[in-house]
């Protein structure tokens, strides 16, 4: 097992080029495929949840490994369901227990032709493309709305197009809204027309210069060290005032933290006015991805929180409420669980490690949330650190240029 011991510098000074967004990246290159486009997407994210997409969009295998990646599973399911030929997708162990029975059910509906090679509701699928029919079907809302999102984007190259009615609480509906609007801008009609239908018209996709923008969830591990930090200079590339991704409001959870954030005409300058709440309650329905950056955050600046909506955290890469849980309790702080979808804290100690080595359960976002922990808890030690290859392959690197030193401990 690989560990990673880490020293900060005493202040954080550094200019940090962001990695692209893996989910606008992957929206992108499902859209130019089905759009047999002419221009490609620039700056692809180098991630391995966006590299596994172009492999598969480009080898032309029977047998499609996506890893760890959700949004390549669930986008190339309904992808496949439309395009010629006979694939099986399959990804990791974990990848293997995350279900997509609502998807399959919902393409089933539409006519795919799609085989659960091992265990009903679960990948691996053995998917062979069909010309799907029907236009219109209900489906659950408050799963993973990368479901909607996979069908929404085959809707353009339905015969009739596609209407969606989600039922039950819509999760991560700026994920939805991310989609839309890339199908927008690719010259797709496709809009709410109530707060749970979605249409979108019959209609080829156009091939348009598209840039990917930077990750504003990779953004807030440097809004944590900003925070975490007694003295911090940090300016981030690539993001946007007007982004298209849900996660860019963790800019203004940050800034009750403490850490405001100026637009610059490259990006983001990070400010400390060193101004903390006594008590954080935030909902995460709309930005699951933040929940770890906040709940470690507010643990290490002692501000007792409760956090709503996490209701989709533990059929991630790892079940995400467990694994905070577990490894804050090596840090010394007990978290509090309900109704597995809340997360709260009332400000209880236990006896923390002498040298905690934190586990990151194949999940990038763990490795990257408890990195800036070191700033708090010098002694801790980051197992298989080579996890956030998933979403951010560069970060140990950026945090080297920041003035961390990371030394593998083998
Ligand atoms: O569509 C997307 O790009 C994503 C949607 C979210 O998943 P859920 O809809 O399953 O919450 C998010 O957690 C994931 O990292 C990326
Ligand atoms: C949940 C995530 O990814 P996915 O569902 O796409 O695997 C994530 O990146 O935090």
């Amino acid at each position: 097992m690989m560990l990673y011991k880490l020293i900060p510098p005493s202040v954080v000074t550094a200019t940090i080029q962001l990695p692209a967004s893996k989910s606008i990246s992957n929206r992108a290159l499902i859209i130019n495929a089905l759009g047999k486009g002419t221009y490609a997407p620039e700056n692809l994210s180098d991630c391995d949840d966006t590299q596994v997409m172009i492999k598969a969009l480009t080898e032309g295998k029977g047998t499609i490994d996506i890893m760890a990646a959700g949004t390549a599973m669930r986008f190339l399911t309904a992808y496949l369901s439309v395009t010629p030929g006979e694939r099986t997708i399959t990804g990791t162990a974990r990848m293997q227990q995350r279900p997509i029975q609502i998807l399959v059910n919902a393409l089933r509906e539409l006519g795919a032709e799609i085989v659960y090679t091992n265990n009903e509701g679960y990948p691996p699928l053995c998917i062979k493309g069909a010309e799907l029919k029907g236009n219109e079907i209900t489906l659950k809302g408050n799963v993973s709305s990368q479901y909607i999102s996979a069908l929404l984007m085959i809707g353009p190259v339905l015969k009739d197009g596609l209407t969606l009615h989600l039922s039950g609480e819509i999760i991560s509906r700026p994920y939805i809204n991310l989609t839309l609007q890339l199908m927008q801008d690719f010259g797709a009609k496709a809009a709410w027309t109530s707060p749970s239908s979605i249409s979108v018209a019959p209609q080829l996709y156009q091939s348009i210069p598209f840039k990917v923008e930077s990750d504003w969830s990779a953004a807030s591990y440097w809004y944590q060290i900003a925070a975490l930090s007694p003295k911090a200079e940090i300016e981030l590339l690539g993001l946007f005032r007007n982004s298209y991704q849900g996660d860019s409001r963790g800019a203004e959870v940050f800034s009750r933290l403490g850490i405001t954030t100026e637009f610059t005409s490259q990006g983001v300058k990070l400010k400390k006015t060193g101004k903390a709440p006594e008590r954080l309650e935030e909902d995460f329905v709309d930005i699951p991805d933040l929940a770890q950056t906040f709940v470690v955050t507010c643990a290490l600046l002692n501000i007792p929180f409760r956090f709503t909506g996490l209701q989709s955290l533990k059929i991630k890469e790892t079940d995400r409420i467990a694994a905070l849980r577990t490894e804050l309790k090596k840090l010394g702080y007990v978290i509090e669980e309900e109704n597995d979808s809340i997360l709260m804290w009332n400000g209880e100690r236990c006896e923390p490690e002498e040298i905690p080595v934190i586990d990151t359960y194949e999940d990038h976002r763990m490795a990257m949330a408890f990195a800036p922990a070191v700033i708090c808890h010098p002694n801790l030690l980051i197992a298989d650190p080579q996890v956030v290859t998933k979403s951010y392959p560069g970060y140990w690197e950026d945090l080297k240029q920041a003035g961390f030193q990371v030394i593998n401990e083998g």
